[in-house]
């Protein structure tokens, strides 16, 4: 196809190529001097110079990552318009030295109808030109006409056409999702350019490009609404870490390299949950009601004696044999009433439990001091009393029973002890859980973090607080800071139309951020009470009402794209509608698009997928196949099939590609044995994942085990399968145990 390229127009197109590759370097070389400069300016001066020069190094930095990463591809289009103009469109904006726009950036209005023209609508374009280049040769154009009468005759000779999408799509996989930037098509332009504001919803099935779409819209909101986002920061959150290495190069491609890419496993920070829970404890821990558990567990740990409260402190010591020893001790007590005082005083403040501890602790010492002055007889003032409180807290029996009554507690304790401990779990549960309930979230201690407790870990955190007083004693400092955030926060909440709903001195709290000594994102994942600009939450179907609360922690604006596929729902716990899980946060300011194309599953297997889809979620329709498929899909018997040498064929059978098995949780272990894993699965020439792993990813070849098995594995079995058989874009091999399941009938009569 290639070598019918009109040669005149290929070698017009590489000249101007090669003018942009020249601005490239030249601006890259700029940005690298510049970074060595602030360097080469040293350490020295006031904390102000510093700040600045910090300030300065991060922006350079940023700009080497950014020239460095639109490497391939820089100029992949062209259009001609009516008016005579000709745009070359790109994956960053580029000037010349009289700062003439030589290259338009994809997120640019102008470069608009380079993604919407159609025969019917051609949004004002002559024609709309694909540049296809290896390194930084071009070796390919592809056109669309769209008035032939308005093109002159020298280029009508140099017409050449070939569907840009067709070619990008009949690629090989390399294991990592790729840019689509070249051939974005109409419908998720619409996705991709949507507003900031409010709650967008991307439903589609499989392959129809909800996440690459997604993508590709983090990078045009942070073009479109740098100024706003770049302060807050864009935060992805992805399946799993696996998902996130898969989709972590699209981002650096389009220039951009600051988002934060997560899992709801990660996002309480030091925790990284992989295991997930059984069905019917995923479905408990995700319902709303433990929001209320984990706050009856922290009010459980604010506790009052059931009498007066004793404790013997030491009086007198002295020194025998270089050994400290008590040789008087002496009782002090404080009634059951001053008790309960100082705990309800601490509560009503409504400050997190490791504030309000501060609270506790004064008054129950100073009730202890008094009774410790009265004892002996002393008169005592103000004065003495604060030193005998002092002194009182460097006794170790009276910290003890400060630490019974009112602990410090950080989250992994708080929740760690409610789910081993039966006594603190019934005492957190009761009026709240049922005892069936209660002893399925009973587990051993120390037992791994589950996806399904980083939500309630989160909740802790935000109930808990820190008593940090060195970071208080910044905030301090750093008032006036705070009141310019308030006004900013005021503009926010006046822009996304919140007055009202949400105190501007709460979201300047959120958006209060401390320093500027590392990158946005950098400072965004390392705080969990950061504020987020915006939230894209991917495979969203799968998150439970209690992973909804804690991203909604994160977006007090609630600017954010929900992207999923509802007849996808691998896990128990998570959404059957959309509007069941927003609605309590975003009611009636969310909107839907929907994705129909397919551009990833081939027509013959589709035509599997929609027969099972038909059973599990007989409401959805199954997305139209552009592809059409090299090979049939086919089923084989499990037993009397070498399963390594079924895999060796396969891969001879797409030459340069990816291949996938994809297992039951039970015959992962087995399968991953046969074929050499690296840590990475997708570093491996052939990755064995469970079917919960695969979700989200894609492979040339997809040979799944033991449907059946699938099926009978959890009750969302039917939407696992479905999810498997559409992870291949070329080729589908199923092996059954035992009959094939009857949604799979086709495949006997296929191959
Ligand atoms: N406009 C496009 N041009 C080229 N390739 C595309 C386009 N849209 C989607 N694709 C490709 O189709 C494949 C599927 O896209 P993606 O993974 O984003 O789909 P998805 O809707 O998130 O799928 P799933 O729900 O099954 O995970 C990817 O390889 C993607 O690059």
């Amino acid at each position: 196809m290639m070598s019918r390229q009109p040669a005149q127009a290929l070698r017009e197109e590489q000249s101007y190529v090669s003018m942009l590759y020249d601005r490239l370097d030249t601006a890259r070389e700029r940005a690298e001097a510049a970074l060595s400069t602030v360097f080469a300016r040293g350490g020295g001066g006031t904390r102000q110079a510093a700040i600045e020069r910090e300030v300065s190094a991060d922006e350079h930095a940023r700009r080497v990552a950014q020239l460095s990463g639109v490497e391939r591809g820089l100029c992949f289009g062209r259009i001609d318009d009516t008016g005579g103009e000709t745009y070359y469109i790109g994956r960053i904006g580029l000037r010349d030295d009289e700062h003439d726009s030589v290259l338009i950036d994809w997120r640019a209005p102008v470069a608009r109808p380079f993604y919407v023209a159609t025969p019917g609508d051609p949004a004002s374009l002559v024609r709309r030109r694909h540049i296809h280049t290896r390194g930084r040769t071009v070796t390919g154009l592809d056109d669309e006409v769209f008035d032939l009468d308005r093109m002159d005759e020298s280029d009508r000779r140099n017409l050449v056409g070939e569907a840009a999408l067709m070619a990008t799509l009949r690629r090989g996989r390399t294991g990592r999702m790729g840019d689509i930037v070249a051939t974005i098509q109409t419908e998720q332009d619409r996705v991709i350019r949507s507003g900031l504001p409010g709650a967008l919803v991307v439903q589609g099935g499989p392959g129809t490009g909800k996440t690459v779409a997604a993508l590709h819209r983090a990078a045009y909101l942070l073009y479109a609404h740098r100024a706003t986002l770049e302060r807050r920061g864009v935060l992805v959150v992805g399946p799993n870490a696996m998902f996130s290495r898969y989709i972590g190069q699209v981002l650096p491609a389009l220039g951009e390299t600051e988002v934060v890419l997560s899992s709801v496993g990660e996002l309480h920070a030091g925790v990284h949950a992989t295991a997930d829970d059984e069905p019917a404890v995923a479905v408990l821990k995700g319902d709303l009601r433990m929001a209320d558990v984990i706050e009856a567990a922290v009010r459980d740990r604010q506790r009052v004696p059931d009498g007066d409260l004793e404790v013997l402190i030491d009086v007198r010591t002295s020194i025998r044999g270089g050994v400290e020893v008590v040789v008087e001790r002496m009782a002090l007590r404080l009634d059951h009433g001053a008790c309960l005082r100082a705990r309800d005083r601490a509560r009503a403040l409504g400050r997190p439990h490791n504030l309000a501890r501060r609270v506790f602790v004064n008054k129950v010492l100073m009730g202890l001091a008094v009774d410790e002055a009265r004892s002996l007889d002393r008169p005592y003032d103000e004065e003495d009393l604060r030193y005998a409180r002092e002194a009182l807290w460097q006794q170790a029996s009276v910290r003890a029973a400060l630490e019974e009554l009112w602990p410090y507690l950080t989250p992994e304790r708080l929740v760690g002890e409610l789910l081993s401990d039966p006594a603190r779990l019934r005492a957190a549960t009761a009026g709240l859980l049922g005892d069936e309930e209660r002893s399925l979230l009973l587990r051993r201690a120390g037992a791994p973090w589950t996806v399904g407790d980083v939500p309630l870990l989160d909740e802790a955190a935000e109930l808990l607080g820190q008593d940090d007083a060195e970071a208080r004693a910044r905030e301090r400092a750093a008032e006036e800071e705070r009141q310019d955030e308030e006004t900013y926060a005021r503009g926010v909440l006046e822009i996304a139309d919140l007055t009202g709903m949400m105190e501007a001195t709460a979201l300047a709290e959120r958006h209060h951020d401390t320093g500027r000594a590392v990158t946005t994102a950098q400072r965004a994942a390392a705080d969990r009470s950061w504020a987020y600009g915006h939230v894209i939450v991917d495979e969203a179907q799968e998150l439970s009402a209690m992973a909804w609360r804690a991203i909604m922690r994160r977006i007090p604006a609630r600017s954010l794209t929900v992207v999923g596929d509802i007849a996808q729902t691998g896990s128990a716990a998570g959404a059957r509608s959309w509007g069941e899980m927003l609605d309590p946060y975003v009611k009636d300011r969310w909107r839907e698009e929907r994705l129909m194309v397919n551009y990833r599953t081939p027509v013959e297997i589709m035509d599997v997928a929609a027969d099972v889809l038909k059973v599990v979620a007989p409401e959805q329709e199954p997305p139209e196949s552009v592809r059409d498929g090299e090979a049939r899909p086919r089923a084989v018997p499990y037993r009397g099939t070498d399963l390594s040498a079924l895999v060796a064929e396969e891969l001879e059978a797409i030459g340069e590609g990816t291949l996938a098995v994809l297992t039951p949780d039970a015959r992962h272990a087995e399968t991953a044995a046969l074929f050499p894993q690296e840590a990475d699965p997708l570093e491996s020439a052939v990755a064995v994942l469970t079917v919960n792993q695969c979700k989200g990813l894609e492979f040339d070849a997809v040979v799944v085990v033991a449907p059946e098995e699938i099926l009978a594995q959890s009750p969302m079995g039917g939407q696992d399968l479905y999810v498997a058989i559409t992870r291949a874009t070329r080729r589908l091999t199923v092996l059954h145990d035992g009959g094939l399941p009857t949604m799979l009938e086709r495949l006997a009569h296929e191959g």
